[in-house]
């Protein structure tokens, strides 16, 4: 199989079949390549929403319109209408309510009907006529060809290989060796689509799955663009400049799971133990030392964590000098006493105090929270890893409303603008090297308006 790419050589790999490497310097915030999606499918709670064919939510003061077949499926006009009519929808539009109110289908949870769907979809595309050849398929179609080129995953249990499918009325059924063929392919290649980080469909885009590996420490991150009337893209950024040669990698999960629970994500649906740098540090570094109980000990280690990524990661505060870099991972000389700090529960408990903090006030407080947030980010994250954006822009955001909301007689106005003015900075370098994606509005737009805000 040939692939045209002109940013990316494909070369063996002793594991993973093949690795994409880098067939040029890319620069941070390159775009390394578009892969179109083969077929996409909502989330429930997306349903009605967006578009089913381009995922637009309609503008303000505009509905979607119902297909008056099922009045199951939405659009936001007859291009995208007329389209996924063609591509699958005419054939199990009269289907779909009885498979949606069957007992099987009623039974799945929500992620796995997307799958089903998915599953039903990509089925009718790959064999329009029935005919179940995949081999005429592949010559038919570039995406269905790069499809059944990947790899399939570690073996599928017998439950799922049985998901329920959408099919048509009185066509013959997709025999079951093909439909467990093409769904072993679903866990260990399909994605997630994403708008400003928030999981709204799931899609198949064959290309991209073919193309990349898996790292927990990833110089590219995928991102989304919705085009009216057409499938959404995928789009791979690099997230710094990479070297003509290195090996481009994607995060198939959060890098800041804990390390067990990757691990054992990655061997159950990938099937392949991960020894990236931040695996095999995290590996070295196990069992973690408990977080201490006294509150002085613990706030005692976010200091020490604090200083340790002033000093060679990220300036944390506009008036520290700039950190001076390892030129390693920013993980591999972290000192030993803040291990604690990277165990299960720590994470989501601090970004879970943030959250309501920087929500409910008073925000003056929220700060030192966010800011040993940012620190863990620092760490657990590559460079300009599009969550060290968001957050610095929550934290920009929580210092300009402590200006306003917390104005009160002897608060520093002054620290607190700065501060702001420092978090919007790193948040515009960080989103700015990602770029737009996803709906319309968004992070880049909040930027905008808060910038104009501090001028
Ligand atoms: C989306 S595909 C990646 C493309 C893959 N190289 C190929 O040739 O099709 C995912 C599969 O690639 C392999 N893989 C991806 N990243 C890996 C890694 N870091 N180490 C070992 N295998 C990996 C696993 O077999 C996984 O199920």
């Amino acid at each position: 199989m040939e692939y045209a790419l002109d940013n990316v050589h494909l070369a063996p790999h002793p594991i993973a079949r093949t690795q994409a490497t880098a067939a040029r310097l890319l620069r941070a915030g390159a775009i390394v390549l578009a892969a179109p999606a083969l077929t996409t499918a909502l989330i429930p709670s997306q349903k009605g929403e967006r578009c089913d064919h381009c995922h637009r939510a309609p503008a303000e003061g505009r509905r979607l319109s119902k297909c008056t077949g099922c009045a199951a499926f939405w659009y936001c006009g007859t291009a995208c209408q007329t389209k996924q009519w063609h591509a699958h929808h005419r054939r199990i539009c009269r289907r779909y309510n009885s498979y949606a109110a069957s007992p099987e289908w009623q039974a799945m949870p929500p992620e796995q009907r997307t799958d089903a769907l998915l599953l039903s979809q990509l089925l009718l595309e790959a064999f329009p006529k029935d005919e179940f050849d995949i081999a005429g398929a592949a010559r038919r179609s570039d995406a269905v060809a790069h499809f059944f080129d990947l790899r399939k995953g570690p073996v599928v249990p017998d439950s799922a290989a049985r998901i329920p499918l959408c099919r048509p009325s009185g066509a013959a059924a997709a025999p079951q060796d093909i439909v467990e063929d093409v769904f072993a392919r679903f866990g260990n290649n399909n994605f997630v689509v994403q708008s400003h980080l928030n999981a709204y469909a799931h899609g198949v885009f064959p290309l991209a799955s073919r193309v990349f590996n898996h790292s927990c420490v990833p110089n590219c991150v995928p991102k989304y663009i919705i085009t009216p009337t057409e499938l959404v893209t995928m789009e791979i950024v690099a997230l710094r400049d990479v070297d003509p040669g290195e090996e481009l990698t994607l995060p198939y999960l959060d890098p800041a799971l804990p390390f067990d629970i990757r691990q054992r994500a990655l061997q159950e649906s990938y099937g392949f133990a991960c020894n990236c740098a931040l695996c095999t540090f995290q590996r070295a570094a196990s069992p973690l030392p408990p977080l201490p109980a006294a509150p002085a000990q613990l706030a005692a280690l976010e200091t020490r964590l604090c200083q340790y990524v002033s000093a060679h990661v990220l300036q944390l505060d506009p008036s520290a000098p700039p950190p001076v870099s390892t030129g390693a991972d920013a993980f591999s000389s972290l000192p030993r006493a803040v291990l604690p700090l990277l165990g299960a529960g720590y994470l989501p408990a601090l970004s879970e105090r943030f959250s309501q903090a920087s929500h409910e006030g008073p925000y003056d407080q929220a700060l030192p929270i966010g800011r040993v947030l940012l620190a863990l980010y620092a760490v657990l994250y590559p460079p300009n890893y599009p969550q060290i954006g968001l957050h610095a822009l929550e934290l920009a955001k929580t210092a300009w409303n402590a200006t306003v909301a917390d104005a009160r007689p002897g608060a520093d106005m002054q620290r607190l603008e700065d501060a702001a003015r420092h978090y919007l900075a790193l948040a515009a370098r960080v989103l700015g090297t990602y770029g737009p994606e996803g709906d319309a509005g968004g992070p880049l737009e909040e930027l905008r308006a808060l910038r104009e805000l501090l001028a």
